[in-house]
């Protein structure tokens, strides 16, 4: 039997004040999917119509052969972790993570030592008790990475994730991301950036938005590096401005 897509982006429609928005789009289990494209594009929209967070006007979205219309954005089966303020500022690491195993904060013990375990799977053992004040831009994305995949959905959506960081950090939070992964067993990521480098050596493919339309889609090398298409080699920046 032939595995069922990852997601399925059928017809999808969404309009703010502009021309709408509309998606096609099908994603294999396991892939690694960086979305790029111009500001405006409507990356960030796309990943909240796939969180449920916004409502499209027409289409459908499907996780995992599931129809998503009327699932509210806690039902879904997915992950998201945005550039920032994905943590609760008044609890711990430990609890923040564990809120992704369970909603109630008094965790068992078996539940806080998977916690802590998923915070030493992203190096930050010794930081169980501190709280997201405490800790540095690249050390709270850890926290999120780790209550991501404690929660053991098979779609991560990550929005701009690393976009904070310096680009070494960024290199070595990718890398933490594809081995998380590889433990996890299959996940499919589709992770928004602005940066095509983040794309090279960890993405399976890119898929490049503009103007609300997918432009391509394709295996990440060959797409970022002849496309010969105007508006990728545009933003690339290896086309003059029309
Ligand atoms: N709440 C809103 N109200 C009205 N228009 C909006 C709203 N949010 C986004 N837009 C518009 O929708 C379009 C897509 O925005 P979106 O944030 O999805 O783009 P993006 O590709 O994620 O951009 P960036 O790379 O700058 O984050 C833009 O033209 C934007 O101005």
């Amino acid at each position: 039997m032939i595995a069922k897509p990852a997601l399925v982006l059928d017809g999808l429609e969404y309009t703010y004040d502009s021309a709408p928005m509309r998606f096609d789009l099908t994603v294999a289990p396991g892939e690694w999917l960086a979305i790029i494209g111009p500001s405006g594009a409507g990356k960030s929209t796309l990943l909240d119509i796939i969180a449920g967070f916004l409502t499209p006007e027409r289409g459908r979205v499907t996780i995992s052969g599931a129809d998503m219309r009327g699932v509210p954005p806690s039902q879904r089966p997915l992950s998201f972790v945005f550039q920032e303020n994905n943590l609760f500022a008044h609890l711990s690491a430990v609890q923040n993570v564990g809120l992704g195993i369970s909603p109630r904060l008094r965790l068992s013990p078996a539940e806080r030592q998977r916690a802590a375990e998923a915070l030493q799977a992203v190096g930050l053992v010794g930081f169980e008790d501190r709280k997201p004040g405490e800790m540095s831009g690249g050390e709270r994305q850890r926290v999120a990475l780790a209550r991501a995949f404690v929660r053991q959905r098979p779609l991560l959506l990550l929005d701009e994730p690393f976009a904070a960081l310096g680009p070494a950090l960024r290199r070595d939070m990718l890398a933490l991301l594809r081995d998380l992964r590889r433990q996890a067993g299959t996940m499919t990521v589709l992770m928004v950036t602005h940066h095509p480098e983040d794309a090279l050596g960890f993405a399976d493919k890119v898929a490049f938005l503009d103007k609300g339309r997918f432009v391509t889609v394709g295996p990440t090398e060959e797409t970022l590096s002849a496309s010969g298409i105007a508006a990728v080699e545009r933003y690339l920046g290896t086309r003059a401005l029309a």
